[in-house]
């Protein structure tokens, strides 16, 4: 189902394309990313996901999460930011990985949040399969919902979909029908992104029997819930549950991009039940957009491998090419960086690996 290459680019080619102004009425949330930091971000997970794509089929998850994980924290230095890691790691990460809490940036800048997934989809690039990326977010310090490492059900359509149309309160069926008439089109002609987990098979089967037509990924759902709001990547939807900092991180790229999207903490056990209640209150409750990112974000990511969103990192002897999405919510732009590396300048480069 997944393009080898992705439309964005085959389309456009380098472009930016500026949707207009969308200011928060908040001048402090405001002022803290007034300065246009795009091509710092993009540098960061340009790291990440060149180191990542070195490790592309090794078979060796681990290796590529630490390679991406170091390459990004070490790019994050130069990032002219007082940035903290708020959302991303695991509780108990391995040694290697970020820590929540840990400082990002060169201390000197606005206080921002910093959510990252250096390697969305280890798995992925270890297997050489499309669709892992390096992904990371910035927002006000608070503007980024601090989640605990559980699961979150997650729902998203692109913009121009009327509020309220599709919500986690209603079954999956009647939500593809609902965005269905919303759009004045057939059920059969929606795509919808579910990621492929035995947790969402009850979300699969309701969606067949209405006749949508389903994407399923492997990993990836960052990539899968900002597809909807890129009418280039032809996802209509995305339903189902996977992590909730990914929801995090996703809700940021749609903020950019203007679409709707909604999130409930998914609890398995009572310390998860303990966590949530600390993060959200009430476990039930449904998360908007505004709960998980209540206010302007920048959002960054660029391609490991091929996929719906990003062509993957081009490796060569002397010299890579990387393809880097960058969107930030105050002017709705969004950028497509298409990067050559000239990797003899570069004093990180092995010429062994
Ligand atoms: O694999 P699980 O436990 O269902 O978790 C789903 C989450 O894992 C991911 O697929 C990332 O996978 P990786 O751990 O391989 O990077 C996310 O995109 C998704 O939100």
């Amino acid at each position: 189902m997944i393009p080898p290459v992705s439309p964005l680019w085959r389309e456009e080619g380098v472009c930016s394309v500026s949707a207009g102004f969308r200011y928060e009425n908040d001048p402090a949330l405001a002022a803290a990313l007034d300065r246009n930091l795009a091509l710092d971000v993009a540098r960061v997970t340009e790291a990440a996901a060149l180191a990542a794509a070195r490790h592309m089929g090794r078979g060796d998850e681990r290796a590529a999460d630490l390679a991406a994980t170091s390459a990004m924290r070490e790019a994050l230095t130069a990032v002219p930011m007082d940035g903290a890691i708020t959302v991303g790691p695991a509780a108990d990460p391995d040694e290697g990985l970020f820590r929540l809490g840990e400082k990002a940036g060169n201390g000197q800048g606005p206080a921002l949040d910093v959510g990252v997934t250096p390697l969305e989809g280890g798995t992925i690039c270890a297997m050489g399969a499309p669709n892992a990326t390096a992904c990371m977010a910035l927002a006000p310090k608070g503007g980024l919902l601090a989640v605990p490492p559980v699961y979150m059900e997650k729902i998203a359509v692109g913009p121009g979909v009327p509020p309220g149309t599709v919500s986690l309160a209603a079954d999956p069926a009647e939500n593809a029908k609902a965005l269905a008439a919303a759009r004045g089109v057939p059920v059969a002609s929606l795509l919808v992104c579910v990621l492929d987990r035995p947790r969402n098979e009850g979300v699969i089967d309701r969606l067949r029997e209405v006749g949508a037509r389903i994407t399923l990924i492997s990993d990836g759902d960052v990539s899968g819930v900002i597809a909807v709001g890129l009418p280039e990547t032809g996802v209509d939807m995305y339903i189902g549950s996977g992590g909730a900092a990914e929801g995090v991180l996703a809700a940021a790229g749609l903020r950019c991009l203007g679409g709707f999207m909604e999130g409930r903490l998914l609890v398995r056990s009572d310390a998860e039940k303990a966590a949530v209640r600390a993060a959200v209150g009430d476990p039930a409750r449904i998360l908007s957009l505004d709960d998980l990112v209540p206010g302007e974000a920048m959002f960054a990511a660029t391609g490991v491998t091929d996929g719906t969103l990003l062509r993957g990192v081009r490796l060569h002897a002397d010299s890579a090419r990387s393809y880097t999405l960058v969107m930030r919510s105050r002017t709705r732009s969004i950028r497509l960086i298409d990067t050559r590396h000239d990797l003899r300048h570069d004093p990180r480069h092995d010429p062994a690996h």
